[in-house]
């Protein structure tokens, strides 16, 4: 059962030759080497990250369906993270920053909403007891 396979980051360090090319996606660990001289992107990019943990570019280029499929072929064994590994978390916190912040940026987009949904209410209010009262005044 590959899955289960765990390799450390050190273990998955050693693999970064174009006959020998590990990388990992979001701590899975991927047997490149076959795919090197097909990937569509370019075999450089892919020895670029080889040994490292590819998944800001592998999901920054928005990869197809069909190529995670691919992917998922090539799947050797998972990332086991030991103290003091470079934080790959670091893609992944960047990836959750960016949907953090797009969700802030809805969240914004909600507060307009709010906003402009309140000001109407106290114009409608305003206009009402003013319209009240010109009426008693008269
Ligand atoms: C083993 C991991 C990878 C697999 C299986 C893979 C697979 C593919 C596939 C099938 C395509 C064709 C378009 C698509 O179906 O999305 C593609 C395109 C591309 N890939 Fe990857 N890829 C991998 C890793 C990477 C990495 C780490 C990069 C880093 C920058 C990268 C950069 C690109 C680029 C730039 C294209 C676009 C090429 C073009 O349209 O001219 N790929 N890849």
């Amino acid at each position: 059962m590959p899955e289960t396979k765990e390799f450390t980051y050190v273990d998955v360090q050693s693999h970064t030759g174009k006959k020998d090319c590990y990388i990992v996606v979001h701590d899975k660990v991927y047997d490149a080497t076959k795919f090197i001289d097909e990937h569509p992107g370019g075999e450089e990019v892919l020895l670029d990250v080889g040994g490292q943990d590819a998944t800001e570019p592998f999901e920054d280029v928005g990869h197809s369906d069909e190529a995670r499929e691919i992917l998922d072929g090539l799947l050797v064994g998972k990332l086991k993270r030991m103290p003091g590994d470079p934080a790959p978390s670091a893609a992944t916190q960047a990836a959750s920053a960016s949907t953090a912040s797009k969700s802030d940026s809805a969240g914004m987009g909600v507060g307009l909403y709010a906003l402009v949904l309140v000001g109407g209410i106290a114009a409608f209010g305003a206009y009402k007891y003013l319209q009240v009262k010109s009426e008693s005044s008269k």
